[in-house]
């Protein structure tokens, strides 16, 4: 890294997209999301940039950019170098501050702002360096988790080669073809198309109505085939018995996961109910809302989740992900990314192909979640072949946005927003 670069400025945007008004990303907890980033941009004085963000579903994304700028005064005025040169104990500092820890630690807002600040790092830190950083698991702080994971384990890893990734991509689910608000003609339409188009594993949402539920899934199976792979969703909606009851009634879909069948934070709810199903052959999937790594800690403990689904903007950055990616695969537990919303399969692709080279070396039960909007919006925007992700060429963390699209979608006085206003009504 040739000379100091000083960050000079943070800039934070509030950055939302009308989705609720097709139902795009609805569920049956989120029935009408407007899927939105507080969008980072820091500035060094060399007049290198980094950006970064962190995913809402519009409502509250002021509330974000609020707690970004709370965190501006420890990345404005440090140098790159110093940051980086001591990854984990700057994460630290922005995690553990005596005063700004007690609206935290490490959950809520503030980590989702912390994650805002920290992909813009590490994006800068991957541009001024011009390639994948090193020295990674320097960047994590073991801190509560030892007891699972020692920082000598993290060095053992396995590798594998990228070869095999430049060459056929990492493999991918579609989340696109069954959003709970979709018709059941959408739901035709859309399976009919991703299969022509190869995919062979699809999600679908569930849990707001039993026999909706069974009929999307009936629909949705016997569009797929019997070979082809599906997944439901519940989004939290159930206690712990009700899913375990609500699922069995779907078991005859051959589902191979029930992903957020409760509580987020509910570990022994998780494990009770992986107990539960895995005679039907169904596991949990969980992490979408798991909002650091002693979450994950415990759910792996607990063999509580069958797969562990990471995400680039709630956890603390790449420096969190690779303490969980790292302890998933002590625990030989597989993971299958959460992405979709703005920009989390542009960054979530470094980070299983991560996954797949230094760590894991293995595709078994492994898959990244895909969801196919908003993509336009970014720079370097995901490309998928055959079903799979195709490695990211360009330099950073592929989280910089289109700046015609920060403008027009700014919110609420970006035109898209006063356009709406004007002629709908839109609430904003
Ligand atoms: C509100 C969002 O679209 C969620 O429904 C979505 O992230 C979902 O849980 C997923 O797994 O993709
Ligand atoms: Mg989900």
């Amino acid at each position: 890294m040739a000379g100091a670069t000083t960050i000079v400025q943070l800039r934070v945007s509030d950055v939302r997209f009308p989705t609720s008004l097709e139902q795009h990303g609805s569920d049956a907890m989120h029935t009408e999301p407007d899927y939105s980033v507080a969008y980072v941009v820091i500035e060094t004085d060399g007049g290198h940039e980094g950006y970064g963000l962190t995913f809402t579903l519009g409502k509250g994304t002021e509330v974000v950019v609020c707690a970004v700028e709370a965190l501006s005064a420890f990345v404005v005025g440090r140098t790159l170098q110093e940051i980086v040169g001591d990854f984990r104990a700057f994460y630290r500092l922005l995690t553990s501050d005596g005063q700004m820890r007690w609206i935290g630690p490490e959950k809520g807002v503030i980590q989702l702002a912390t994650a805002a600040v920290l992909n813009a790092v590490w994006d800068l830190w991957a541009r001024v360096e011009g390639k994948e950083p090193r020295k990674l698991v320097s960047c994590i702080d073991f801190r509560y988790i030892t007891d699972a994971l020692t920082e000598e384990e993290a060095l053992g890893g396995c590798f594998s080669s990228h070869e095999e990734m430049l060459r056929d991509g990492y493999p991918a689910y579609t989340t696109s073809c069954a959003w709970i608000g979709y018709s059941d003609q959408q739901l035709k339409e859309l399976c009919t198309k991703a299969l022509s188009h190869d995919w062979t594993r699809f999600k679908v949402k569930v849990g707001a109505d039993l026999q909706d539920d069974v009929r999307r899934c009936r629909l949705v199976r016997q569009m797929i085939g019997p070979d082809n792979t599906l997944m439901i969703d519940a989004n939290q909606r159930w206690d712990v018995q009700e899913a375990i009851t609500w699922v069995s009634h779907l078991a005859e879909f051959k589902p191979l996961w029930i992903e957020e069948p409760t509580s987020p934070d509910d570990i022994l709810g998780h494990a009770v109910i992986s107990k539960a199903l895995a005679p039907l052959g169904i596991g949990v999937a969980t992490g979408e809302q798991c909002h650091n790594r002693v979450m994950f800690k415990q759910l792996l403990q607990a063999s509580a989740l069958q797969f562990v689904q990471i995400d680039s903007c709630r956890l603390g950055s790449v420096n969190e992900n690779l303490a969980v990616i790292l302890m998933a695969c002590k625990f030989h537990v597989p993971v299958c990314p959460h992405a979709g919303g703005v920009g989390l399969c542009e960054l979530v692709r470094h980070l299983i192909l991560f996954d797949y080279i230094s760590v894991s070396a293995s595709l078994q039960n492994r898959m990244c979640e895909y969801v196919d909007h908003l993509h336009e919006h970014f720079k370097s925007p995901v490309v998928i072949r055959n079903a799979c992700y195709v490695p990211p060429k360009d330099p950073g963390y592929s989280t910089e946005m289109r700046e015609e699209s920060v403008r027009r979608y700014q919110y609420p006085q970006g035109e898209v927003w006063q356009t709406l206003q004007a002629t709908r009504g839109h609430r904003t």
